[in-house]
């Protein structure tokens, strides 16, 4: 029987974080998971995970999670998992996600510090699951048999490099992309963000953020070398991003303009172009790819987040507001749930693409 038939067990590091609880809620419901174990600070660790976590999510905490003790994120904690999860602070995610594919687990990151490794893939599972032919470099350079680390993009840019790439496949390369985004607060964890500084309010300012978008961009959309040791970057392509903070809870909504390296293709064309957009989970029949990767508004005022974000139970991208550009080719608006594909839903496809094609 390969992995992808069985019922895997799931350890969630970072289980009581923002992050965390949304991997709770869709592991939950996902019949390809079971959850086995839950890892957080040595704060949190022996207590019951109702008393150690400050729940967020509109559905409730479920019965059968509410009562597991959470664990400290030591790997020796955690035998018995199939796959790891992690939710983890990025301050000490570094380390301690390295001592679980160290210990031959295979690691779902939603944390920055792997992300830009040549081996590691940085994977927008409706994207790019090309970039997994670097699973086996990593497991080379390691000596490990099972484990290696996957990690999932920044929240805006798993929606930026959706329509992107279905343009790029279609109409061949784009020469210069310049977004804006207007990113909920959930985006900045628990307890995030004071109400004093959002409320009737906008901060224009994510540290750190614009330089990560333009990076990471760069090597989803790119390739992998021919012998698959590192990924290949995009070189030609530049991508400008200016990310602000809004009173919004769920949802990052990101303005793009956008011009081709060649000849643009028409509205019409570019409308049907991110229609027909499919990827590879979906041919795969993974539980968790959306039914339509880019859902096209149709009302001219649409995205908007309340309205929006879990179009494709929060998997789907929607893009709206698909007009000429008066300074470059075409601009838009999108988009993404940040908590669903922009972190643990995306994990948990990426998983999911792993165990079908045999990784796990
Ligand atoms: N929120 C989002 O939309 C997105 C977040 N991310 C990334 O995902 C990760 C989690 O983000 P988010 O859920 O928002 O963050 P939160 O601050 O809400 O949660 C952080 C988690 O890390 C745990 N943690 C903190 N310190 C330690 C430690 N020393 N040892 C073990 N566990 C620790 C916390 O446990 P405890 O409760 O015990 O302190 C908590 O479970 C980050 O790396 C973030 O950058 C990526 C994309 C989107
Ligand atoms: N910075 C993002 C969320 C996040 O944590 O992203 P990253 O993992 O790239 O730091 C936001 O505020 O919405």
């Amino acid at each position: 029987m390969s992995s992808s038939d069985r019922v895997l067990n799931a350890g969630v590091l970072g289980a009581t974080g923002t992050v965390g609880q949304r991997f709770i809620v869709l592991l939950s419901q996902n019949p390809m998971f079971r959850i086995h174990s839950l890892g957080a600070s040595e704060r949190s660790a022996g207590k019951a995970y109702r008393l150690a976590t400050k729940w967020k999510m509109s559905d409730l905490i479920p019965e059968a999670i509410k009562d597991v003790l959470v664990k400290p994120c030591d790997p020796s904690q955690f035998s018995g998992c199939d796959v790891v999860f992690s939710g983890l602070d990025a301050s000490v995610a570094g380390e301690i996600e390295k001592a679980f594919f160290e210990a031959d687990f295979a690691v779902f990151s939603n944390a920055k510090n792997y992300r830009m490794i040549p081996n590691v893939p940085l994977c927008v599972p409706v994207v790019n699951t090309d970039h997994y032919a670097l699973v086996a470099s990593q497991r080379a350079e390691r000596g490990l048999k099972k484990g290696f680390i996957v990690t999932n993009s920044n929240c805006s840019t798993s929606g930026l490099v959706v329509p992107l790439k279905a343009l790029q496949d279609k109409f061949g390369p784009l020469r210069r992309v310049m977004v804006t985004t207007l990113q909920a607060i959930s985006g900045a964890g628990y307890p995030g963000v004071a109400s004093l500084d959002i409320l009737d309010n906008i901060v224009p300012l994510i540290a750190g953020e614009e330089p990560k978008m333009e990076a990471e961009v760069m090597k989803i959309l790119g390739g992998v070398t021919t012998d698959a040791s590192a990924c290949a970057p995009l070189t030609d392509l530049r991508v400008s991003a200016t990310c602000n903070r809004v009173p919004v809870l769920d949802g990052h909504t990101e303005c793009v303009s956008l011009e081709f390296a060649g000849a643009p293709p028409s509205i019409e064309e570019i409308k049907q172009c991110l229609r027909e957009y499919t990827c590879e989970a979906q041919s795969l029949g993974c539980y968790s790819a959306p039914k339509q990767v880019i859902q096209l508004a149709e009302q001219e005022d649409r995205p908007q987040p309340r309205l929006d974000r879990n179009a494709g139970d929060g998997m789907s991208v929607t893009v709206g507001r698909i007009r000429e550009c008066p300074v470059f080719h075409v601009k838009f608006t999108l988009l993404v749930h940040n908590t669903v594909l922009g972190a643990a839903g995306a994990s948990i496809l990426n998983a999911e693409y792993a165990a079908k094609k045999g990784y796990l």
